[in-house]
């Protein structure tokens, strides 16, 4: 598995928010994680990246306990993270944001990782120059999953990654997202609807008040099982 969360509590303060969450990740294709407003999605997501400390429970990357390690350490054992609403450098250039993570791999990988980050999103191909903060929603969203991409991730944790952006950019990333799994890379994908994410899905979960009430294998047919459990 390439990732293990067993058990896992975890909340802000006083309040316990996920509770005895397990759910795997394969080695290579998308895990779905859906659930309504408030459900835990992120702070699931949050806990997986180190943002957040759990109570109790594991989290394994290929094996390896990551539960206790900061953030900047789990991108180094190979997960990249893109929170809901990503932000880039709103002063830079689309080029210049994906350089800026570039300039932190080996120098023989920098240009390299570049253009297959942009191989992904050729919509981001024509507005290179273009400030990140003058990018449309959609552009936005691509630019910061193409960021994500430059550190070649093992897994990849989107968070709602086609949440307010227009119908036909999100054709766009749902592809990428389908083409990267296809390719062998983990997903991790936090979803509030049901329709690409479970379609697209190896495994999905389904949390309700920081609690696993439904799992099971994706695929199109799941999606009735899934809005079931939704409705409950
Ligand atoms: N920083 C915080 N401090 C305290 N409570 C928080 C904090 N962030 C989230 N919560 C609470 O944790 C619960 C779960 O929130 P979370 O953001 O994980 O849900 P979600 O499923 O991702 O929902 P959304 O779709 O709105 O992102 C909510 O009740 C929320 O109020």
């Amino acid at each position: 598995m390439m990732l293990e969360i067993d058990t896992l509590t975890a909340g802000y303060d006083r309040t316990t928010v996920l509770r005895d969450v397990s759910l795997n990740c394969a080695e290579r294709g998308i895990t779905a994680v859906l659930g309504h407003n408030g459900a835990g999605k992120t702070t699931l997501l949050r806990a997986v990246v180190g943002l957040l400390r759990p109570t109790s429970g594991t989290i394994r990357l290929d094996g390896k306990d990551i539960g206790r390690l900061a953030p900047h350490r789990r991108v180094h054992e190979g997960l990249a993270y893109v929170p809901q609403g990503q932000r880039s450098f709103e002063q830079l250039s689309t080029l210049e944001n994906l350089q800026v993570v570039a300039d932190g791999q080996p120098r023989s990988r920098r240009r390299r990782a570049v253009q297959e980050a942009l191989d992904r999103f050729p919509a981001l191909q024509a507005v290179l120059d273009r400030q990140a903060g003058l990018l449309s929603g959609g552009q936005r969203q691509q630019l910061a999953i193409a960021r994500a991409l430059i550190t070649a991730p093992r897994l990849l944790v989107l968070d709602e990654p086609t949440e307010g952006i227009q119908p036909s950019v999100v054709l766009e990333i749902e592809r990428a997202i389908e083409s990267l799994a296809a390719d062998g890379m983990s997903i991790l994908l936090v979803e509030q609807h049901v329709g690409f994410a479970v379609s697209v899905a190896q495994t999905y979960t389904v949390l309700a008040a920081g609690r696993v009430i439904q799992q099971g294998t994706g695929g199109a047919e799941a999606q009735a099982d899934v809005r079931a459990a939704l409705t409950l």
